[in-house]
């Protein structure tokens, strides 16, 4: 599990703010400003068509930094253009664009520039490499611009090829490389801008899956590493499922959603967004803090056979949990150990304790957990670094939360819990105990 910078944090300052739109619109057409003035008073899409093509409309969101804020939405629904005013390679009709607290929209072509220089790169889908420079200067090309000297900036650019997996090939000329490889020039000449802000548009819709899949775990680690606010764009509801930190979900030219992965997949804003989220992998987006239970089905291991067979009445569960000095966990039990325990009067838990429980940490993906679960037959506890139980993921829910698992994992056998033991079995029991430990402290009292 590779550790995230950024996410959500409400209480954050305005200095933790990278970038910041405020009611952008952009029509093309000869009459934009008309429409875009129209469509501020409260015209539709529709309304203004014969003015010009409405492709963003009164955009408002803030990225913070260290941030993925991902961008999504069907073709044609205004991304690109979206992102292109963000760095001002196109203007905006209506609304402000701010980068790190400096204007991009309505400002002179040289305060752009700079802009653009110090705080803002940009990836694109076809890679847009110089084909007859070498990738150490393709990467390097950021800095050579910024007036960087040749030693200095090959230096730099040694240094990121590193990172991005690579070294080996700064001598080769783009056309030898993959696609893959070729984007990872990309990613890297704007890596070596050293820009606070990367914009990424549609970067990996070009690579086929596999490599895909790695060029999004990579950029991932990149950014947990090196810190930079992201704006990514995509179409591919996976893809900004897995990316972002929050994603901002548009349809013709509005944003109709901004949340996290899980508030879209959970709690879509209409139903544009449900559809649209129903095909999604939820294994990939749900952690094991998404699904787990308080620890209410857990038990300290002092509370003895009956405590736990108590328990396990009032939860209904058939296994518990066992915890040990501050929380840390022991195991668990089987209601049929301790129920024979109960009956035979033990007083002891710990022997029942069965320690091949399965420990995972919050942010471990569902997609790992159906496995674990099959293995073991117990519930899994969800730890945190110092094994302390934070909460337990019994299997019912489990399925519960794989509720729209695509067919390849569906099939995997989910074993059936037993059957519970019969309730008036376990009262019978505890009842029985009860007297019996009654009468013996009676006796022992005497
Ligand atoms: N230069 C342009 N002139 C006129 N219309 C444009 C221009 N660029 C984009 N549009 C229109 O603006 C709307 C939004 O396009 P945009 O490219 O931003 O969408 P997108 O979500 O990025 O789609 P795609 O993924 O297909 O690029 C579309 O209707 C498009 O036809």
């Amino acid at each position: 599990m590779i550790a995230r910078a950024g996410g959500a944090d409400e209480t954050r300052g305005a200095d933790d703010i990278a970038v910041r739109v405020e009611h952008l619109t952009k029509v093309f057409g000869r009459r934009a400003l008309e429409a875009a003035d129209r469509l501020a008073a409260g015209a539709s899409r529709e309304d203004v068509a014969k003015l010009g093509t409405a492709a963003v409309i009164d955009a408002s969101f803030e990225v913070r930094r260290g941030e993925i804020f991902v961008v999504m939405g069907l073709s044609g629904s205004g991304k690109s253009t979206l992102i292109r005013m963000l760095n001002g390679l196109l203007d905006a009709t209506h609304g402000t664009v701010e980068i790190d607290g400096e204007r991009v929209t309505g400002v002179d072509a040289k305060r752009l520039r700079a802009v653009r220089r110090s705080q803002v790169s940009m990836v694109f889908q076809h890679f847009a490499l110089l084909p007859h420079r070498t990738v150490l200067d393709n990467v390097a090309y950021g800095l050579e611009i910024q007036g960087v000297d040749r030693e200095r900036r090959l230096e730099l650019a040694r240094d990121v090829v590193r990172r991005v997996g690579l070294s080996g090939w700064e001598e080769r000329l783009p056309s030898e490389l993959s696609g893959g490889m070729q984007q990872r020039v990309g990613i890297a000449r704007a890596l070596c801008a050293d820009t606070p802000v990367l914009l990424m548009d549609e970067a990996f819709s070009a690579l086929d899956p596999l490599i895909r899949r790695e060029m999004q775990e990579q950029l991932v680690e990149l950014q947990a590493e090196l810190g930079k606010t992201i704006v990514f764009i995509t179409h591919d509801l996976n893809e900004a499922m897995f990316l972002g930190d929050r994603i901002a979900v548009m349809r013709d030219g509005r944003i109709v959603q901004i949340g996290s992965p899980e508030e879209i997949l959970t709690d879509p804003a209409n139903d544009y967004v449900a559809q649209f989220v129903q095909d999604v992998d939820r294994t990939r987006v749900l952690t094991a803090a998404s699904v787990m239970e308080p620890p209410a089905a857990s038990v300290p291991v002092t509370v003895g056979p009956r405590g736990a067979l108590r328990a396990m009445r009032d939860v209904q569960s058939s296994t518990l949990l066992v915890t040990g000095p501050g929380r840390t966990v022991l195991g668990a039990v089987r209601d049929r150990d301790v129920l024979r325990a109960v009956q035979r009067g033990h007083r002891e838990l710990r022997p029942l304790v069965d320690a091949d429980v399965h420990r995972v940490s919050p942010d471990t993906s569902l997609a790992e957990l159906p496995e674990l679960a099959v293995t073991s037959g117990l519930p899994i506890a969800v730890v945190d670094g110092g094994d302390r139980l934070l909460g337990v993921i019994p299997r019912v829910m489990l399925l519960a939360a794989l509720g729209n698992v695509p067919t390849e994992t569906s099939e995997m056998a989910i074993v059936d819990l037993p059957p519970a033991l019969d309730p008036a079995l376990v009262a019978q029991t505890l009842d029985d105990a009860t007297a019996r430990f009654d009468s013996q402290e009676v006796s022992d009292a005497r």
